[in-house]
């Protein structure tokens, strides 16, 4: 009906002689548009299908309002940089000037820890959350203070396991780790333009394991978006390094920096650092992990020479 509505006002004679027409039109003048009709409603249908679709696609990537990936599973990121303004999160605590942000933003690296460093460190992951685990998706192990997942809470590692414990790590396991905080802190030195010995490691430091497994507890409940500084206190800098694939080892698990209308994935690559001021810029999410196990390793730096502790030491 309206197809032909609109026929005829658009008619250039005036409507008297465009009515005149159509009315006195036979058959087979009109046999065109009709054979024209279902072919239409073919397009409308396969048009709205195609718009269902659309919106469906792009409804489900809402869920993380994913907009932007700032570095891809499958590229190697010779060293990009995102400054962005800085929160007023700073103000409220103590100053280090030449350390505490003034320049904030992120940073991606593939090039500082190579594949085989993280397949090393992953080994380190992977013997220690071996001795314990969460009944939930989210596994931790910290070296510095021994706590790791056990079920629904957490042990001390050290004391659980005593002597036992340099059957399972050995001197070498803790000099890498050295090596690789080491290369991280003068990463983010660099990036913002800092002196690597103002930097502190600080805790907690520790590795995590996702995988799909529904969560038990708030502790297995890692998706949720979170400032570093609010929820660690003593960050500055935060820093993650990846090792594991997504998408080979695991599925989900993107780490989302959350902004309005344009959020920034990450893409988890073995060997990639991922680094940031820890403020309220930087808020951030990591997506659930739909299947597969994914490995990682938070390594943070404050300014406050208070709040930094010693590489983790071979017990
Ligand atoms: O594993 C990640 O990608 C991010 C983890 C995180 O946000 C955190 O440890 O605070
Ligand atoms: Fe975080």
């Amino acid at each position: 009906m309206a197809p032909q509505r609109r026929a005829a006002t658009k008619a250039p004679e005036g409507n008297g002689a465009a009515e005149r027409r159509n009315r006195s039109s036979t058959k087979k003048d009109r046999a065109p548009r009709e054979v024209q009709r279902p072919w239409l409603r073919t397009v409308g249908l396969g048009a709205g299908l195609v718009l269902t679709a659309l919106l469906l696609w792009s409804s489900l990537g809402a869920e993380d309002g994913v907009a932007e990936v700032l570095a891809h599973r499958g590229e190697v990121v010779a060293g990009r940089f995102i400054e962005v303004p800085c929160s007023e999160d700073y103000d409220s605590h103590r100053r280090f000037e030449g350390c505490t942000p003034r320049k904030c933003g992120r940073g991606v690296t593939d090039v500082v820890i190579t594949r085989e460093e993280a397949g090393q460190i992953r080994s380190i992951a992977e013997k220690g959350l071996s001795l314990g685990g969460s009944d939930g998706g989210a596994s931790i192990l910290d070296l510095h203070s021994g706590a790791l997942s056990v079920g629904k809470h957490f042990v001390n590692l050290y004391r659980y396991f005593g002597d036992k414990i340099q059957n399972i790590f050995s001197e070498e396991d803790f000099q890498l780790y050295r090596e690789v905080r080491q290369k991280v802190q003068l990463t983010i030195a660099e990036a913002f333009g800092i002196s690597a010995s103002s930097l502190h490691l600080t805790k907690p430091t520790f590795f995590s394991r996702i995988n799909s497994t529904e969560a038990r507890t708030a502790h297995d409940e890692y998706w949720h978006a979170h400032v570093d500084k609010v929820t660690y206190g003593s960050f500055d800098y935060t820093s993650l390094l990846y090792l594991s694939d997504y998408l080979e080892d695991f599925g989900g698990g993107r780490f989302v920096f959350m902004e309005e209308g344009a959020n920034k994935t990450v893409e988890p690559r073995a060997g990639r650092v991922s680094f940031f001021t820890s403020g309220s810029e930087n808020l951030h999410r990591v997506e659930k992990v739909h299947w597969g196990t994914r490995y990682a390793i938070t390594i943070a730096f404050s300014c406050n020479p208070d709040h930094g502790i010693e590489d983790p030491a071979f017990p």
